[in-house]
């Protein structure tokens, strides 16, 4: 079964087609890639998928939940790390980690093991009592992912979560994220930067709100490196 399924989305901002039937289906323990260039669509995918806009075209099933008819449900399994940092700087990282299981309900029984086991995860067990502020980047991105995994979700989308991260924090955000995805996650990650995507991953390519490719990276670029291929098929001039 999917764990994330798209059928036929589309959207319009009044005559701006930004979608345009887009469909695909992923299983669990996937890291899917979604590559596009500025302006293909990605931003618009993410927020249908997380219901920060609605479509009247096309269904959104997370982990066979629909998102239109019970979002709840839907939403319940999916975690989300949005492009612009969401934690509050003041707060140290578990008082951030809290602060979101209270947002989201959870209970408060057994949550600092949940919260300890999140952040053993993405190798941050020893920064639980540093203030956010305090934190680098990269650091801070991975507390947001510790963060988006302590409901435990099904499905993982990430929205461009290495932009402003240097060379390091940005290999080890892919490679934290791999190992969830080998881990049994199903993992959506968008981005418009070609290294980021490896050869074994599943690639969708999205351009001018259409799917462009849908499959495994290397049968997809053939004998190309991606980056050729990927500038080649979306005619974006070096
Ligand atoms: N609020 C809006 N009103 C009108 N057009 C919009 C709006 N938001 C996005 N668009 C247009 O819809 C298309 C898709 O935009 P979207 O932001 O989803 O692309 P993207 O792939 O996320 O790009 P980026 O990588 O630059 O964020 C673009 O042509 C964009 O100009």
């Amino acid at each position: 079964m999917a764990e994330l399924e798209v059928r036929d989305l589309s959207f319009r901002y009044g005559a701006k087609q930004a979608l345009d039937k887009v469909s695909f289906a992923l299983p669990e323990a996937t890291f899917c890639a979604l590559l596009g260039p500025n302006g293909a669509g990605k931003s618009t995918l993410v927020s249908l998928l997380t219901r920060l806009l609605v479509s009247s075209e096309g269904q959104v099933v997370v982990a066979g939940h629909d998102m239109a008819r019970a979002p709840r449900r839907a939403l319940a399994h999916l975690g989300v790390v949005f492009q612009q940092p969401t934690l509050d700087l003041n707060l140290t990282v578990r008082q951030n980690m809290r602060y979101f299981a209270a947002l989201h309900g959870l209970p408060r029984k057994g949550l600092d093991g949940r919260i300890d086991a999140a952040l053993e995860r993405l190798g941050m067990a020893e920064r639980a009592g540093e203030k956010a502020a305090d934190l680098n980047g990269g650091h801070r991105r991975r507390m947001e992912l510790a963060r988006a995994l302590l409901h435990r979700p099904r499905v993982l989308l990430l929205d461009e979560p290495t932009v402003g991260l240097d060379a390091a924090a940005r290999a080890a955000i892919v490679g934290h994220v791999h190992d969830l995805a080998r881990d049994g996650l199903c993992v959506l990650w968008t981005t418009h930067l070609t290294d980021e995507v490896r050869d074994g991953d599943h690639l969708l390519v999205l351009h001018r709100g259409r799917i462009l490719a849908d499959g495994v990276t290397r049968h997809i670029r053939g004998e190309m490196p991606l980056s050729d291929w990927f500038l080649s098929r979306t005619e974006v001039v070096a």
